[in-house]
């Protein structure tokens, strides 16, 4: 019987994070991918810009699509304020099972709100389900082909507001051309890349934090 990525990535969390301590899940996670398996996490180096862009932005409604084993949700969901929510969005059910295990590993069960199935389809349900108006942050790390089509779905769907923040992960490697022509041509919104590298290696890489002017 063979294990999986995700799942040896959730043992190393359980063998060397301290359960309620969500910043030794995020550092178990690192170091795993650094010194085992590599694993497509947004990883330490971008996690930091992730961190910087949470803190200035101090959301009370966060959207992450792709949550992969939860580790960009754990690092979001440490610095919320009590109140505050992240809605997880994950298409792949093993993917979800592992990213649930880490999340409440972390101890941030309460914050997060963690969904299995398809942007598209979610999307257009998410004022009825969760009773919100409009995201102050969405975070996009899914499949980069989607972050095109889902940003204008959510800008149909009024889920977006004057000064929310799109962050997308991943727009130079794998890449995400399309989305970021679009975001920076468009004069609905104001971008910024923050140019880093792919996780635990030193392909360029980076985020592109865009703001949305309604
Ligand atoms: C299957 N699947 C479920 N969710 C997704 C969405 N995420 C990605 O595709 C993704 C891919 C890479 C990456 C992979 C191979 C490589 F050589 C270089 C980069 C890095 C990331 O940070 C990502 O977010 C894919
Ligand atoms: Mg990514």
């Amino acid at each position: 019987t063979h294990s999986t990525r995700p799942q040896r990535l959730l043992s190393a969390v359980q063998k060397n994070a301290t359960r309620g301590d969500p910043s030794s899940v995020v550092k178990a996670i690192d170091q795993f991918c650094r010194q085992k398996e590599w694993a497509m996490n947004v990883g330490d180096e971008k996690g930091c810009i992730l961190d910087l862009v949470v803190s200035e932005v101090n959301p009370t409604f966060v959207l992450e699509l792709g949550t992969y084993c939860g580790y960009s949700t754990v690092r979001i969901a440490r610095l919320l304020p009590p109140h505050a929510k992240v809605i997880t969005l994950e298409f792949n059910p093993d993917f979800a099972a592992i990213a649930h295990q880490v999340i409440a590993w972390a101890g941030l069960e309460d914050k997060v709100h963690l969904i299995v199935g398809a942007s598209g389809d979610w999307i257009p349900k998410m004022k009825e389900q969760f009773g919100l108006n409009s995201f102050d942050l969405v975070f996009l790390d899914h499949w980069k082909d989607r972050y095109l089509p889902d940003t204008k779905l959510m800008e149909e769907c009024g889920l977006l507001r004057q000064g929310s923040i799109l962050l997308a992960d991943n727009v130079i490697c794998p890449g995400a051309p399309d989305y970021l022509d679009y975001v920076r041509r468009s004069s609905q919104y104001e971008s910024q890349y923050f140019k880093s590298h792919l996780e635990y290696t030193k392909v360029e890489d980076g985020l592109e934090k865009s703001i949305f002017l309604g």
